[in-house]
């Protein structure tokens, strides 16, 4: 690792005044002065549209620490970081705004004395990122000899597989690949790095890992919160884009992926892209089995979606997808893996459950309590791992009942693990791109992803159809039901 005195840089947050700023990305700085790794020689300059000070702007980051942060926040930790973070109104779609944005910069540079190594952090909407990148490189932001010039694009990285390719070509043309970070939050979460250790360092798993042995694979990352302030980004996005396209094919790809032959970053991407390429494409007729879409509408005090700021009230946007997709090879043929990401949901909750398959030579086959083995890995909020297996009750009537093994680490290192978006920054300012996504993962997910909304076009929805503070439409139920599964909750 590199001693921190070369991360020294300054960071331009496009989306200064956006929600991902707020409960993210400036939690995430004070949290790294926390634990001792922000450059001594670093800047934050938060581009937004809104009239502000830069002293109005710390006030209220002070606020979003507060309920955001994981650490109680502390005043003298705070006064280290406040005078590192500045505000700029500015109009980023104006091309000659930038102009005066040039030497503002370089000011806080010298101010800073960050020797003109840039993050330019694209916080906002996916239709704003190619112009901004654009702006940049007419203006000469980025063209400052002797230093790093590092771009971090939020996601959805485009709309769909077209444009996500003008866009790719616009920014690595202006970058280059090697500076171009496409930040998927996902995978800076504490359990997805964990996922390749539990099944490649331990013999338990991998052996078992394929269709002789697991019956179904299921994916869900639920939350109990709806848009909110997000209406006007979310309409364009829904569920699909927004979830499956980046974090759940993420995770079904570290999940199904086979064994790297080494660490290399790149050799890892190579086995997960595999499996994007590998899911089966789904004909219009089979998107309709295949996948459900919701969207919440109003439960007692609670509003529906069509309620929401900026968002239409005859909207027609999913903020909930369910759908069962299938890798075609051989490790996984026949396994259906049921992915589903939903708003409004009854719990915020994130996790894998691995169902293995009941052993077909079975000695107890008169014992109704027989389950099938289950793996589960917890990403948040509790972290963790849990198995279950069949064992004999205590006493004299050779009863078998499933108990459980259950590794809680919030429990052993307490619910403080570092926030997904701490240990990204960190790698970017380190110019590690390990657990950010390669542009073939992205083109790869596109390319399902698009299969599926096309063929929406054809089918118009019936929304609302799942009330708020509920499990989705019934519609995901049947889709499990009709195959004689059901949705775990262990
Ligand atoms: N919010 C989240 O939890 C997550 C968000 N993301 C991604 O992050 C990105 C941003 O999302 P989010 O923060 O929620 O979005 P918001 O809608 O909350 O924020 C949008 C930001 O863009 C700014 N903006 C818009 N137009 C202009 C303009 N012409 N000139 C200057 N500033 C402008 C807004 O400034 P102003 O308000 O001052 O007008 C605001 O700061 C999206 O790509 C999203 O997918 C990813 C993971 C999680
Ligand atoms: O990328 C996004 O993720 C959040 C959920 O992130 P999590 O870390 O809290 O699971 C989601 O709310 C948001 O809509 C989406 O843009």
């Amino acid at each position: 690792m590199k001693p921190i005195e070369d991360l020294s840089c300054t960071m331009v947050v496009f989306g200064g005044t956006g929600d991902l700023t707020h409960r993210k990305l400036i939690p995430a700085i004070y949290n790294l002065e926390v634990e001792g790794l922000l450059p001594k020689n670093f800047a934050v300059v938060a581009i937004g549209r809104r009239d502000l000070t830069d002293e109005d702007y710390r006030n209220k980051k002070y606020e979003g620490i507060k309920d955001f942060s994981r650490f109680k926040l502390d005043e003298a930790i705070w006064n280290k970081v406040k005078d590192r973070i500045y505000y700029k109104k500015l109009d980023f779609t104006n091309a000659e705004a930038y102009n005066e944005l040039a030497p503002y910069l370089k000011g806080i540079d010298t101010k800073h004395n960050t020797g003109g190594n840039r993050i330019y952090y694209l916080a906002v909407a996916p239709e704003f990122f190619g112009n901004i990148v654009e702006n940049l490189d007419r203006a000469g932001i980025n063209h400052i000899k002797n230093t790093w010039q590092r771009v971090v694009i939020e996601k959805p990285f485009g709309r769909n597989l077209e444009s996500a390719e003008e866009l790719n070509t616009k920014i690595v043309n202006v970058f280059k690949e090697e500076n171009t970070y496409r930040i998927d939050h996902y995978l800076g979460k504490e359990m997805l790095q964990n996922i390749m250790v539990i099944r490649f360092a331990n013999m338990l798993f991998e052996p078992l890992w394929n269709n002789r042995y697991i019956d179904n694979v299921q994916i869900t990352s639920c939350e109990t919160v709806g848009v909110g302030s997000r209406g006007g980004y979310y309409e364009k996005s829904g569920a699909m884009r927004d979830m499956i396209q980046s974090h759940m094919l993420q995770l079904l790809s570290l999940i199904a992926m086979d064994k790297p032959s080494n660490l290399d970053p790149n050799t890892i991407r190579d086995e997960k892209v595999k499996v994007i390429n590998a899911l089966k494409e789904l004909s219009e007729e089979e998107v309709k089995e295949n996948v459900v879409r919701g969207q919440y509408g109003a439960n007692n005090n609670e509003k529906g979606y069509r309620e929401e700021e900026r968002v239409a009230k005859d909207s027609e946007t999913e903020t909930y997808v369910a759908l069962k997709a299938e890798v075609e090879n051989a490790r996984w043929a026949g396994v259906p893996f049921y992915i589903r990401t939903g708003k409004k949901m009854p719990k915020k909750s994130t996790e894998v459950i691995i169902q293995f398959k009941l052993e077909e030579d079975r000695l107890y086959f008169n014992e109704d309590e027989l389950l099938p083995n289950t793996l589960v890995i917890r990403v948040q909020p509790m972290e963790g791992v849990f198995l279950q297996f069949n064992a004999k009750e205590p006493g004299t009537r050779k009863k078998i009942a499933p108990v459980h093994m259950d590794f809680c680490q919030n429990c052993q290192v307490g619910i403080n693990s570092p926030e997904a978006y701490e240990r990204l920054l960190y790698d970017v300012m380190r110019g590690d791109a390990t657990l950010f996504a390669r542009w073939d993962e992205v083109s790869a997910s596109w390319k399902y992803v698009d299969g599926i909304i096309e063929a929406w076009k054809n089918d118009r929805p019936q929304f609302p159809n799942y009330k708020s503070g509920t499990w989705g439409p019934k519609e995901a139920l049947d889709l499990l039901d009709e195959e004689d599964r059901k949705w775990l909750e262990v």
